[in-house]
């Protein structure tokens, strides 16, 4: 190689190694090990740091609960161009930008707790049909999967429809604190919410759904009332009992004992944020996810 040659693979590793180093960057303030405020502090220190040569709008957008379109609005309002890197801030943009990070950019709560949305309403609505829907056609969202007591129907699997768990182990994870909530349904078995996934996912930044029993919504209101809850309903009545009967899965006992704690369930529809009536999978599934769409831009861009 002749020396231009040589000074040009350098170059060219120099700049692939800032690249890495920049992105490692990102990664922690998205992970949260690095606040971008200490990130914006190294850059103003030092004008040969890495931090330095971060554009502002990459460092916007690695943190988590902001999305390009806010990125866009926050950069417009604090006065800084697109392309803008921390060397190159003057002196009142250095202070609007610390400011924001401060004080308005989105903390680990509500970013995560915004997205938290919770599927209710009484038994064979639907409420099953319509999250599977959900899991099969949008990936972006987290739906949790729940412990119960009861045992697995035929084509059920553990770990995917639920965790099946005995009582004894139950028992173990409400004495660890694990659950987001539980409750006693139809009267017969336990199921809850384990909350450490919920918890990964929301601070991943992800939407997570909740299908879960009325007396469950409830609690969750309880611990994260940023939770938006959404009751499903049956097109009348007479398709509910329809749809109960038709599923085939509980004894004509255990289905009048259903029927009659979903007169009860019916009851608390006032209680929940939206109301989404299931006339058809796609459409309630898709109602669901814009809802989840319209809550997260509400809690994003509400607070500015
Ligand atoms: N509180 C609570 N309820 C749950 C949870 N998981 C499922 N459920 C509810 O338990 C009820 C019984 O569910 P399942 O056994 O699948 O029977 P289904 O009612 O016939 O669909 C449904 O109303 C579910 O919404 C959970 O983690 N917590
Ligand atoms: N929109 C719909 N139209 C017709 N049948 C439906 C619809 N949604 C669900 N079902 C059927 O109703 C029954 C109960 O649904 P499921 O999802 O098990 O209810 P849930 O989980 O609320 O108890 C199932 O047989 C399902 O195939």
């Amino acid at each position: 190689m002749n020396p231009p040659e040589v000074d040009r693979v350098a170059a060219s590793r120099a700049a692939v190694a800032a690249r890495r180093a920049r992105a490692a960057v990102k990664h922690a303030v998205n992970e949260r090990r690095l606040s971008a405020v200490t990130v914006l502090h190294t850059a103003l220190a030092s004008s040969e740091s890495i931090e330095a040569t971060l554009r502002v709008r990459d460092l916007l957008l690695s943190i988590p609960g902001l999305g390009p379109v806010r990125v866009d609005r926050v950069m417009q309002r604090l006065e800084i161009s697109p392309s803008k890197r921390l060397a190159g801030l003057g002196v009142h943009q250095q202070e609007r930008l610390q400011e924001y990070l401060e004080h308005r950019a989105p903390t680990i709560d509500e970013s995560a707790l915004s997205r938290l949305v919770v599927l209710a309403g009484p038994t064979a609505v639907g409420k099953g049909t319509v999250s599977t829907f959900i899991r099969e056609n949008h990936p972006e969202v987290c739906l949790s999967v729940s412990a119960t007591t009861r045992a697995p129907r035929p084509g059920e699997v553990d770990g995917v429809s639920y965790y099946f768990l005995d009582d004894a182990e139950f028992d173990r994870m409400i004495a660890d604190g694990e659950f987001l909530e539980w409750a006693v349904v139809h009267n017969k078995s336990r199921y809850g919410t384990p909350r450490p996934p919920i918890d990964r996912a929301l601070a991943e930044g992800k939407s997570v759904l909740l299908e879960i029993d009325i007396q469950g919504a409830r609690q969750v209101k309880e611990a994260m009332p940023e939770a938006t809850l959404v009751f499903l309903l049956p097109p009348s009545w007479d398709e509910l009992v329809r749809r109960l009967i038709g599923r085939g899965t509980e004894s004509a006992e255990e289905q009048e004992r259903r029927l009659s704690t979903a007169r009860v369930e019916l009851a608390a529809q006032s209680e929940f944020d939206h109301r989404v009536v299931n006339s058809d999978v796609e459409a309630a599934a898709r109602e669901v996810v814009e809802l989840m769409r319209i809550q997260k831009a509400i809690d994003l861009h509400g607070k500015e």
